[in-house]
């Protein structure tokens, strides 16, 4: 994405504010209007109260400055008002956007990067986004008005002085577009090391125990210094240059009212000018070169919006899972597999024209070696990822013309690698369907958590990713969860690797019981449960080398009975 393209992203996502823009800057138009009038009303404090002696015009001339300060105040505060409700709408808005954006991508874009780096992206991101309704890029639309007003209040005091004035705004443009440059590369640095960093420390505290178990903790440190160090360095570069950046503008400010006190002072030793005048033509020509800096700043503040604005439309483009399907209702029946061809990533081809078929109530088991595609094809079948090539049918229509939340509404899946939510074991079974407790009971005891239960309530808290629960007792809350959803096809993926024989019983009971009508497919290569299911599927390779009832296979599937005779896994 281009610079202009962020800048024209940035300045859309602000349309929607337009009225309450407008009056934003209305504000800022009267109290600048406002402001200008104060070194005038000054010089006439000096000269006619002081020098003249005039008492009371001192006071009137006092008491309507403070009016002029009390009235910008106000406007001040409404305009403070509607600004930051700007700002809070348009984070509330980012962030939602970016939330059911995250929601509806494709399994596919979680496989690169990790959920702190995410977290960390879109936080960032969102933040800096934000300062587009920033106070100081309102104060730059009205700066060219400040300028102008100023350049008038030069005019008006002295003609000879202000061409001083005129000189010294190319100067200054030129060294403070200098800085601007570069803390814009800076920045740009600084981004992207707080990603790198982000990145390593969500693999990092990931990998926690692997980290204290094979005693890594050095290696680590040592890639964290690394990393943090170039993050604060960049950090250190960034405050340095904004502290420069204060301090030229500050010694080009003073080199020019130096300027003008010499030049003025001569005009006023001469009686050309007043003191009072030339007071106030300090003030004017502040808010002349003040706006150089101001505007400059807006380039500072871009320089920091924009790597984040490309940074989140570039995750906001990340592609969402298809959802083209207009079928609102599925008939339950037969699914299909025909010619699916499907690859992760497109230059090593994966599932090679696979043709499977699982009739309506049936019980399939899938089975092969590491890698063969056994996963793949649940993954096929859950619609986390799509086939490039051919088709998966429901009871004779093709998946992808049903809505995908009434398709995943049909299909449940029990895998080792389920997800607990740090809440108790109820809610994690019941995922948010309100269920009496007499069935969920019942669905703890057909998959074997109800010994579990009698040492914990179904309120026992599980912890992060169910981290208070052994292996086997997450499947078994898996379990409990399928059959307290109730859908249609149920697939189990390698489900029984962390069960002990008698939940491996149990499941094979099941199967045949509670699960009797409905269609599953099932990977495991547990003796018990191939003997008793309609059907085994061999896959090698990505493609289907025979498949049949346990006891054909056995007898004529070579590989198959030499595998199981000598109990090796697939
Ligand atoms: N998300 C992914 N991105 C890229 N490649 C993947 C991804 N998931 C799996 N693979 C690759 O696809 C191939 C098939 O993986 P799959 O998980 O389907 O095998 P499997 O038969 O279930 O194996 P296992 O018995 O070891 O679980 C493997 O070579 C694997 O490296």
């Amino acid at each position: 994405m281009s610079n202009r393209e962020a800048v024209r992203k940035l300045l859309h996502l602000l349309k929607k504010y337009n009225k309450t823009i407008a009056v934003i800057i209305g504000c800022l138009l009267i109290s600048t209007g406002l402001s200008l009038c104060i070194p005038l009303i000054n010089r006439q404090i000096m000269d006619a109260g002081f020098i003249g002696g005039n008492k009371s015009l001192l006071i009137q001339l006092s008491i309507m400055l403070m009016a002029i300060y009390g009235v910008i105040s106000v406007i001040d505060i409404i305009k403070e008002r509607k600004r930051i409700h700007i700002s809070a709408k348009l984070q509330y808005s980012l962030s939602e956007q970016s939330f059911s954006h995250l929601m509806k991508m494709e399994a596919g874009c979680f496989n690169r990067t990790n959920y702190a780096e995410l977290l960390n992206n879109i936080y960032a991101d969102i933040n800096k986004m934000v300062m587009i309704a920033d106070e100081s890029v309102f104060f730059v639309v009205t700066q060219a008005f400040n300028m102008l007003g100023g350049i008038v209040g030069l005019f008006i005091i002295d003609d000879r002085m202000t061409i001083l004035v005129l000189i010294f705004i190319p100067v200054k443009f030129i060294v403070m577009k200098n800085f601007a440059k570069k803390q814009k590369s800076i920045v740009e640095e600084f981004i992207i090391s707080n990603q790198i960093y982000a990145n390593w420390f969500g693999d990092t505290v990931g990998g926690i125990n692997e980290v204290k178990l094979f005693n890594i903790y050095n290696e680590k440190y040592d890639e964290f210094s690394v990393r943090q160090r170039r993050i604060i360095e960049k950090q250190r570069q960034l405050n340095m240059l904004s502290r420069w950046n204060i301090i030229t503008d500050s010694i080009m400010v003073h080199l020019l009212s130096t300027v003008i006190y010499v030049v003025g002072a001569n005009l006023v030793f001469d009686l050309q000018l007043t003191v009072g005048s030339v007071f106030a033509f300090i003030t004017y020509s502040s808010y002349v070169t003040g706006p150089i800096t101001a505007i400059l700043n807006i380039g500072y503040l871009l320089s920091g919006i924009i790597p984040s604005t490309k940074r989140f439309y570039e995750f906001m483009d990340l592609k969402e899972e298809s959802d083209h399907g207009s079928l609102a209702e599925a008939a339950y029946g037969d699914l299909e597999l025909e010619n699916i061809t499907f690859s992760y990533e497109t230059e090593k081809p994966l599932l090679k024209d696979v043709n499977m078929k699982f009739p309506k109530g049936s019980k399939t088991a899938l089975i092969g070696r590491n890698g063969s595609g056994k996963s793949t094809i649940i993954n096929l079948l859950t619609r986390l990822y799509d086939p490039a090539d051919g088709k998966i049918l429901l009871n004779g229509t093709d998946i992808f013309k049903i809505s995908l939340q009434e398709y995943r509404s049909m299909v449940s899946i029990v895998s080792q690698q389920i997800y607990l939510f740090n809440d108790t074991i109820k809610n994690n079974i019941c995922l948010y369907k309100t269920v009496s407790d007499e069935e969920v009971e019942i669905a703890c005891r057909d998959s074997g958590l109800d010994d579990f239960l009698k040492e914990v309530s179904l309120d026992y808290m599980v912890g992060q990713n169910g981290s208070m629960l052994s292996g086997g007792q997450k499947q078994k809350i898996a379990l409990a969860r399928a059959l307290i959803h109730d859908r249609p096809i149920i697939l189990f993926d390698e489900v029984t690797s962390n069960t002990d024989v008698y939940s491996e019983h149990q499941i094979n009971g099941l199967l045949h019981t509670r699960l009797k009508d409905k269609t599953v497919v099932i990977i495991t290569h547990r003796q018990e449960i191939l003997s008793k299911v309609d059907q085994v599927i061999i896959l090698k390779h990505g493609t289907v080398t025979d498949s049949g009832r346990y006891e054909e296979l056995l007898n004529n599937n070579d590989e198959l009975s030499i595998m199981l005779k000598n109990n090796l896994s697939f």
